[in-house]
Order: structure tokens, then sequence, then C-alpha cells
């Protein structure tokens, strides 16, 4: 299925917005936050062609009753929407950014968006890995391959469950990803118990021919008072 997805569609009109994407709580900060999770100039063709693709799953009410897809907007501060502002100081307050959001130049991180299926308990992350994520030569570190997959599971995570943490992740490379090279990764739930949920995941070439890595993880509901101390 995961393979089949990647497949779907073909491209469309550039740069084209999803006209509906996840609801969301109210955001603290200002009136119009910005949601990182959509073409800029350093997005590559086959990225663009992806957003769009997925984009278009999410595009009309009926859509997404029956395919179930939305884009999940992505905000560099989260903090002081998770703690209501009340255990943390001002410095840390003021400061404090999403790791995979808190490089400036476009396209030199994380660039990425995802695509979830509520229905299906599934979700997509398209990927392009800039030049501050190397690991090996012209290759992304696995250390930032950790991060888009717990990025990634723990927004589905966090979307079908609410709050929740990791608590653990396994992880197989099996081949390395170049650095620019748009790729998917696919999440699902296994199965859910009580407060744990088992998830899934897999990171392939964009067209779904080349396995780069696996994963597994468990993820836990958690109260977010006491994640602060309440
Ligand atoms: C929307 C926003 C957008 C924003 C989108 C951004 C998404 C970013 C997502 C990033 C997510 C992260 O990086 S989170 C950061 C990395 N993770 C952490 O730092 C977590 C640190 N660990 C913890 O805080 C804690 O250990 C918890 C919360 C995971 C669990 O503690 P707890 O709540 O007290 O639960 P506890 O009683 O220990 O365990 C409950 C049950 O789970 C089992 N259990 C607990 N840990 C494990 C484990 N590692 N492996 C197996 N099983 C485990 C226990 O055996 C028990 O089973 P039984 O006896 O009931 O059967």
């Amino acid at each position: 299925m995961w393979r089949a997805a990647s497949r779907l569609g073909a491209a469309v009109g550039p740069g084209r917005q999803p006209t509906r994407a996840l609801a969301m709580s109210p955001w603290p900060f200002s009136a119009t936050p910005r949601d990182y999770s959509v073409p800029n100039e350093s997005w590559s063709r086959e990225m663009r062609r992806l957003f769009d693709h997925y984009s278009c799953l999410c595009d009309t009410e009926e859509q997404q009753q029956s395919a179930g897809w939305c884009k999940f907007p992505s905000y560099n501060r989260s903090l002081k929407h998770a703690a209501g502002g009340k255990y943390l100081s001002k410095m840390v307050q003021a400061k404090a950014r999403l790791f995979t959001r808190n490089i400036e130049e476009p396209g030199a991180g994380f660039e990425y968006a995802v695509f979830l299926n509520k229905q299906e308990k599934t979700s997509v992350t398209i990927f392009q890995p800039g030049h501050l994520l190397e690991g090996p030569p012209g290759h992304l570190h696995g250390g930032a391959i950790a991060t888009i997959i717990d990025s990634s599971t723990g927004t589905l995570a966090g979307a079908l469950l609410g709050p929740s943490m990791t608590a653990n992740l396994n992880i197989n490379y099996r081949s390395p990803i170049p650095l620019g090279n748009v790729v998917l990764i696919h999440c699902k739930v296994d199965q859910t118990e009580g407060r744990k949920t088992f998830m899934s995941c897999q990171i392939t070439s964009s067209d779904g021919d080349k396995l780069h890595t696996e994963a597994t993880g468990l993820f836990l509901s958690i109260n977010l008072g006491r994640l602060f101390g309440a």
C-alpha cells in the first residue's frame, strides 16, 4: 500500500496549495503563524510534484471524506502552547524552537510536509534533506534520519492520540540517503493498547523503488501537566 500511494497521480500546477488542512487549536503567538510545510524556493520539482499530488487528495470535502487525507501544518514554536507559559522561564519561552524548524536558510535543513490519513491511521511525509544535515559525505546523517522519523511518527501519534511522547525507536538503516534527494516517509499505527501506540515506518525513494530505512516506535499518551512538573 505504501508503494502504491507514492505512485498515485501526476503532477498538477506548480505551487498549488491545499485548500484544506487539519483543524488546529488556536495559535497562541499571533493571528497568523507561519506554516513551514509549504513550498519555498528551495524545493525541487520532485518535492513540489509530491506536495501537489498529496495536496490534491486533501482538496475537497468529498475527497477528504472518501480518502481521509489532510495536510498537517508545521510551526516553529510549540513550547508556550504546550506549557501554557506557566512553568517556563521567559528566556526559554523566547528562544525555544521546534528542532526541525530552526534552520532559517530555505533548503539547508529539514524541508518537509506531513500528510495524514486519520481514517487509515497512516501518514506520508515528503522530505528533502539539506546540506546542513550531512553525515557520510554527500549523504544524510543517521541522527537526522532518526529526527525526521521521530517527527513523522510523532505527528501521526499526536494527531491520533493527543499529547504523547516517544518511549522507544528502533531504526534499521538499509541504504544511504543522498542529500537533496526527495524521500517519502510512510508511517502507520500497528497496534494500540491503552496508553501505548505501536507504530512502524519506512523511508523510500520518491518512486518507492528503493528502501532506505525501516523503523518501529512506541508512543505513550501523556499528561502535559506532568511533563512540566505539575
Ligand atoms: C501536535 C504537535 C505537533 C508537533 C509535531 C512535532 C512532533 C515531534 C515529536 C517528537 C517526539 C519526541 O521527540 S518526544 C522526546 C523523546 N522522548 C522522551 O524524552 C521520553 C522520555 N520518557 C518519558 O518521559 C517516560 O518514560 C514516558 C512518558 C515515555 C513513559 O513514562 P510513564 O508515563 O511514567 O509510563 P510508564 O509507567 O513508565 O510506562 C507505561 C507503560 O509503557 C511501557 N513502557 C514505557 N517505556 C517503554 C519503553 N521504552 N519500551 C517499552 N515499553 C515501555 C511500560 O512498561 C508500561 O507498560 P505496562 O506496564 O502498562 O504494560
